[in-house]
């Protein structure tokens, strides 16, 4: 049965969450349930594929990701329904909290950790995300963390994002082998983590300030990378630098991660 097929009829459209690569994306209620509810501008997306592999994503269920209820796509433009979070974005969230969150390592490292979490499972179902960054996981309530948007990256039409010259390319949390080959994979989405657990430790500062993207490149590719950040411990600040190893087959994976991070809970 195609059970990933919502009938739009049963959708009640609220205020608008803001917009994202695909167009407006607006809070509704599907029953009496809060959903994200995606409006696909039409020409943002590779809709039929999208549509394809919507069937695989409504399968990825976990805590720490952002789940993929079904799509309305009897229709144009199309409906992405997904869970909804009531914080919005973790960037957003992190910048807002600053003052109180910046010293509280514990709540920064497990913020850490519930990313961690889901992407150990995506891992597992071979899925990569190809665009993990805090702008793209979500906070719900009790400081709950979940990954969003993972694999949408592959329906983008827009040369500014796919390609890594372009403009809106995530240069900043790609991983040597991305920048110079476009090999997406499962450790190339551990390289973005370290940079996401940069970005958790600085409440949401800009990776490398105000170094443009060709300077990013270059910095990377001399082998250098993000500095500690301030209150950040320097076991914490290891771990970020294991996800920024030069080779891909070195690097840990998210299931090492997890232990990894898990353990320094247990020290302090
Ligand atoms: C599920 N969900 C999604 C959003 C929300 C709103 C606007 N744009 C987005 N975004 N953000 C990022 C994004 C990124 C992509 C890539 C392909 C990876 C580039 C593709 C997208 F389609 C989106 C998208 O739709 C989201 C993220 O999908 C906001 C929520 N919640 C709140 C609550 C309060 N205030 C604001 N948002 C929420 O619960």
């Amino acid at each position: 049965s195609n059970k990933w097929e919502i009938d739009p009829g049963e959708l009640n459209l609220l205020e608008e969450l803001g917009s994202g690569q695909f167009g407006v994306v607006r809070h509704g209620k599907l029953r009496r349930m809060d959903v994200a509810v995606k409006m696909m501008k039409e020409g943002t997306m590779s809709e039929d594929e999208f549509i394809e592999e919507a069937k695989v994503m409504t399968k990825l269920q976990h805590e720490n990701l952002v789940q993929l209820y079904g799509v309305c796509s009897r229709q144009r433009p199309i409906y992405i329904v997904t869970e909804y979070l009531k914080y919005g974005s973790l960037l957003h969230y992190l910048r807002g909290k600053e003052r109180t969150l910046i010293t509280n390592s514990e709540t920064l490292l497990d913020m850490c950790l519930q990313v961690c979490k889901g992407m150990a499972y995506l891992e597992e179902q071979k899925f990569i995300h190809r665009d993990l960054a805090a702008r793209n996981c979500l906070v719900g309530s009790y400081n709950v963390i979940k990954v969003g948007d993972f694999g949408l990256a592959r329906y983008v039409v827009d040369d500014e994002y796919t390609g890594s010259g372009g403009a809106k390319f995530p240069i900043k949390w790609a991983a040597p082998e991305v920048l110079n080959y476009m090999r997406f994979s499962s450790k190339s989405d551990v390289w973005a983590f370290g940079v996401l657990m940069w970005e958790v430790f600085t409440c949401g500062k800009m990776p490398y300030g105000r170094l443009k993207n060709a300077e990013v490149v270059d910095h990377v590719q001399q082998g250098r990378h993000l500095e500690k950040p301030r209150y950040c411990l320097p076991n914490v600040y290891d771990v970020m630098c294991l996800c920024w190893t030069e080779s891909a087959e070195q690097r840990p994976s998210f299931r090492d991660l997890r232990q990894n991070i898990s353990r320094i809970f247990q020290e302090e």
